[in-house]
């Protein structure tokens, strides 16, 4: 039951005395799916301790008890939360074991396995009616829920059945309401959804629509808040920030899947772990190459419980080494393209749409043809992205740039260091949104910067694409428009306060630096780095 929505394989039956508090005599039926916990360390309906949840997620203890603090004691009423951070940073698991841990209902469904509103409607309805579509509890098989009123009904008649809070009365904590919590996870693929603001905003307002404090919500997201935040209704989520893992982190992740031999797996990960981790951090990723890594590491050993020593590691390591250079080139080359794929096609892969790069040996090639007002509009929004308005001034004069290499002499070292401070800080909020006003005055400031590089691509190219900054500025907004509907820039809600679109730059700093490469403009070039 209560599988769609979730990702089947990671989803195994949830026993109906986890999903009811210790406290009550009579066990409710189950409602939805206790996930199998993607680790495979766990399968079992006995609560996780603290203890084990803990150690079940190195590097992620301050999210788990943050986690905790929040959701708050079995009857009392939540905030909702947005858990965010980059793909495979365990915001899913997390969650899901932190509910295991505190035994209580929940209903969780992914929007990677929905693709329209009524499937996301259906999902959780069908997890809260047991998958029992019948007159008695108003949730008929005929009739398809395709309409936010229908879902918002149907999903209050379900709650209050659940919960025990009276049906269309504001109800109060009072110890006898049964907590549920619904989990929304992926909630950034419902951008390149049909009509995907009106059911953002649905979700994003279900606190102040449904009104029943005996309902917790849960959004799960790799995009950052802001993302959503003219989507929300007059509570915000209160979000939860899941971080890149760092190498002595994923160290101790994968000493937990370690095999037998854990100081031979040991001295295997002191080996790849680093050079890998210059590729890429995330945990599937890392899982797939160290695998088959770790058999060849292995082949030469007559015994796997040996413990080696120095020069045992040595030999060991001489010989996996070409096949750790392969198995590098593999792990970079698979996702960048998988990356950009799902760009140009305008979705948002679940798992390939944000890398974290820190290599430098990418090629400077693009695999697609762009125009030189689109680059230059591409490397403004991921400038406008990544920096705060606030550095604007120091970084572009009111002049639009023409004085700015000067001025970048003096006081290029000064900016640097404020850069250097806010970069941690921008890292850690991720992409940023921002109004057309911020993009048209950067787009202007480095096209006036690089007009002479823009005059020798167009003799490169043998034909004129645009003459200056005037051409470059005319087109613009068509460009913006070109480049939101190959997804390098969407549209972010509008600013509540003055009703204008915002937009957010969607490329990673790899790319960014791919299409600077073509533009070869050093100014551009101090400013991404
Ligand atoms: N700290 C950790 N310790 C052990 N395993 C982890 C940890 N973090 C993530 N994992 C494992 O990495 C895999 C991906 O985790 P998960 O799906 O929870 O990440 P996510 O942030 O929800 O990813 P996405 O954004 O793609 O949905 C899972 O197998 C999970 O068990």
């Amino acid at each position: 039951m209560g599988t769609e929505g979730a990702t089947p394989e990671r989803r195994t039956t949830r026993s109906s005395s986890s999903l009811s508090k210790p406290s009550l005599d009579a066990p409710k039926p189950p409602l939805s799916t206790r996930p199998s916990l993607p680790n495979d360390l766990l399968f079992s309906d006995e609560p996780l301790s603290i203890d084990t949840l803990l150690s079940n997620f190195p590097g992620r203890g301050a999210q788990v008890l943050e986690i905790l603090r929040l959701i708050g004691p079995p009857n009392s009423p939540m905030l909702p939360l947005l858990l965010h951070g980059g793909v495979s940073t365990g915001k899913t698991s997390v969650i899901l074991q932190i509910l295991h841990h505190i035994n209580r209902p929940f209903v969780y469904t992914s929007c990677c396995s929905c693709h329209s509103p009524r499937i996301l409607f259906e999902s959780v309805l069908n997890q809260l009616f047991l998958h029992r579509k019948n007159p008695s509890n108003g949730y008929l098989s005929a009739r398809r829920c395709e309409r936010a009123s229908d879902f918002i009904n149907l999903l209050r008649d379900a709650l209050s059945q659940v919960t025990g809070s009276p049906r269309g009365k504001k109800s109060k904590l009072d110890g006898n309401g049964e907590m549920i919590y619904l989990i929304f996870d992926n909630v950034e693929l419902i951008r390149s959804w049909n009509k995907s603001s009106d059911i953002l905003a649905l979700l994003f307002r279900l606190f102040d629509i449904l009104n029943i404090p005996e309902v917790g919500l849960i959004y799960i997201s790799n995009a950052a808040p802001d993302a959503y935040y003219s989507m929300a209704g007059s509570v915000e989520p209160v979000g939860v920030y899941f971080p890149d893992y760092t190498v002595d982190d994923l160290f101790n992740i994968f000493m937990l899947r370690s095999p037998a031999n854990r100081k031979l797996y040991s001295s295997f990960l002191s080996v790849v772990l680093k050079p890998f981790f210059r590729v890429t951090r995330r945990i599937d990723e890392l899982a797939t190459a160290f695998d088959p890594l770790f058999q060849k590491y292995c082949e030469p050993l007559a015994d796997l419980n040996l413990v080696p020593d120095e020069s045992m590691k040595r030999r060991l390591f001489v010989r996996l080494q070409p096949h750790l250079s392969a198995s590098l080139n593999e792990t970079f080359r698979v996702p960048s393209e998988c990356s950009f794929e799902a760009n140009k096609e305008g979705t948002c892969s679940k798992k390939g749409n944000i890398r974290k790069l820190s290599g430098r040996e990418t090629s400077n090639e693009l695999d697609f043809h762009m125009s030189v007002s689109a680059k230059y509009l591409l490397i403004s929004a991921f400038l406008a992205s990544r920096n705060p308005a606030t550095l604007d001034a120091a970084l572009f004069d009111s002049t639009g740039g023409s004085n700015n290499r000067k001025q970048k002499k003096k006081s290029s070292q000064a900016i640097m260091d404020q850069k250097d401070e806010m970069a941690e800080e921008m890292l850690l909020k991720g992409p940023g949104s921002f109004p057309l006003e911020r993009l048209l005055a950067i787009f202007q400031c480095i096209t006036s910067v690089g007009e002479g590089t823009l005059e020798e691509e167009q003799l490169e190219d043998g034909m004129v694409i645009e003459s200056g900054n005037v051409g470059l500025m005319s087109d613009v907004l068509l460009q913006l428009s070109t480049l939101c509907n190959a997804n390098f820039i969407c549209k972010s809600g509008s600013c509540p306060l003055e009703g204008s679109t915002r937009y957010r730059s969607t490329v990673d700093e790899d790319m960014a630096l791919k299409v600077h490469r073509q533009v070869r403009d050093v100014f551009v070039a101090a400013l991404i780095t």
